[in-house]
């Protein structure tokens, strides 16, 4: 398996097929025991055609709250939860049960009705998001539930199946490129899910450019309806506008 994976020196681009795969995506996470991910992503010709995220430590339930130690919540059913999108085609979660696989079941975002009832996403790690500058936007937003903070592209997930409402990236680092392995996956399956998944400029995720995302900086996850209204304060608090 090691070796199949060293196999993986794909520069990237606008041109085939490229299989992105992060083997462990959050690995402070794993490390720790609570969220990470197992992320694949097919692009053809630099665009995310499918995506998958499987969540061994989220809950089973797609209707499960948002909480610290979710990670513990193994059921007589089993844990976890294999999450997919096809594009054009929507997003699916699939519970990881004990026994035969179960049947998968369309997932979609939560509409954002008022958005300081909104719940965060955020990284475990201040390096990797800056936990200040969501604090701020949040705020600003009126939201008061205090932001969810898990490792890896669970994020993502979290928000596509509406356990979660929005999720933040805010650059720490001016020269931090993200990788496409990181974002692939979950880009596609909160987009199929209803979302809109922009940078903090409002441009899309841009996957055919290599191995990074070198024309993007930061994420910014929402509900269709509640994106816009998000992005204008994440500019704000910012200033990038
Ligand atoms: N300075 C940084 N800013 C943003 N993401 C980072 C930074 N350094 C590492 N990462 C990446 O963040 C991802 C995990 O993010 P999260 O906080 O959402 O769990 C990892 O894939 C990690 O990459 P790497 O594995 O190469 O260190
Ligand atoms: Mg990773």
């Amino acid at each position: 398996m090691l070796t199949f994976i060293d196999y993986g020196n794909s520069k990237g681009g606008a041109k085939g097929r490229i299989w992105a795969i992060d083997p462990i995506d959050g690995t402070k996470g794993f490390l720790r025991g609570g969220q990470y991910a197992v992320c694949l992503a097919l692009m053809v010709d630099g665009d995310v055609k499918v995506g998958v995220l499987g969540c061994p430590n989220l809950p089973i339930d797609d209707a499960a709250p948002l909480s610290g130690g979710m990670e513990s919540g193994q059921t007589d059913e089993g844990k976890g939860c294999l999450f997919s999108g096809v594009l054009g085609q929507g997003a699916v979660s699939r519970p990881l049960t004990t026994g035969a696989l179960a049947a998968s079941q369309k997932i979609s975002m939560k509409a954002i009705t008022d958005i300081a009832a909104a719940t965060f996403c955020e990284s475990v790690e201040a390096g990797h998001s800056s936990h200040g500058d969501q604090a701020e936007i949040a705020k600003k937003l009126g939201i008061t539930n205090p932001s969810v903070r898990m490792d890896s592209q669970a994020k993502y997930a979290s928000i596509a199946r509406g356990a979660g409402d929005i999720y933040l990236r805010l650059p720490v680092k001016a020269t931090y490129q993200e990788k496409i392995w990181d974002h692939a996956a979950g880009d596609l399956i909160v987009r199929e899910a209803g979302g809109a998944v922009t940078d903090i400029h409002g441009k899309r995720l841009d996957f055919s450019i290599g191995r990074t995302l070198a024309d993007n900086k930061g994420v910014v996850a929402a509900p269709t309806g509640g994106h816009a209204q998000v992005l204008a304060v994440v500019q704000e608090v910012l200033k990038i506008k």
